[in-house]
């Protein structure tokens, strides 16, 4: 019997591979000049297939058509967004200028997003959290369990999941008790 199936992790808060956390990567102000940003978006409910999520989106560089299921070209990235773009570039180690896509997102109280990975031409994908906190899961099979992992993401706090957390976890967020908003930065796979 293999470690894991007693229940036994070398660490249990060890996590995904891959995954990558900092708290307070922007200060307050710099938070809510970009909650400012964000809300005064023109945000469309985001649509996916015949349904309709409930949180409100906006997406810039490149954004994927659900109905078509394809990437289609959006507005290009804001200048009020580059120089926190460029800041999350740096401290995830990537070239200036990998981010091509970034999805701005609302979240209101009782919304969260159910589990998925994000789309495979997306490469890395860093996510900045403003306004209220989250819980921000992962989970992947693992015989005929999950193993599980929560990561509580804090407003002004940045993720990166990259390695393993990318290609073998999925993630999910349940429903926020208060407003929350997130920039999520992403590089593209093979462009
Ligand atoms: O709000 C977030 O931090 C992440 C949202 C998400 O997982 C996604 O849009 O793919
Ligand atoms: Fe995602």
């Amino acid at each position: 019997m293999t470690q894991q199936q007693l229940g036994l992790f070398a660490d249990p808060h060890e996590g995904p591979a891959g995954l990558r956390y900092a708290e307070n990567f922007i200060d307050a102000t710099a938070e809510q000049e970009l909650i400012g940003r964000v809300a005064t978006l023109p945000l469309q409910r985001f649509q996916f297939g015949a349904f309709e999520g409930n949180r409100r989106v906006a997406s810039f560089g490149y954004r994927y058509d659900y109905a078509l299921q394809r990437l289609a070209e959006a507005d290009p990235i804001p200048d009020w967004v580059l120089p926190v773009a460029r800041q999350a570039e740096a401290w995830a180690g990537l070239a200036e200028g990998s981010v091509r896509q970034v999805l701005c997102t609302e979240y209101e109280a009782g919304i969260g997003i159910g589990w998925h990975r994000d789309k495979p031409h997306f490469d890395k994908v860093l996510g900045l959290s403003l306004g209220a906190p989250c819980k921000f899961r992962f989970r992947r099979r693992s015989g005929d369990k999950w193993e599980r992992h929560t990561l509580e993401a804090l407003p002004r706090s940045l993720y990166l999941i990259d390695g393993e957390a990318r290609s073998q976890w999925e993630h999910s967020i349940p429903p926020v008790e208060a407003k929350r908003y997130s920039i999520t930065f992403r590089t593209m796979k093979g462009r």
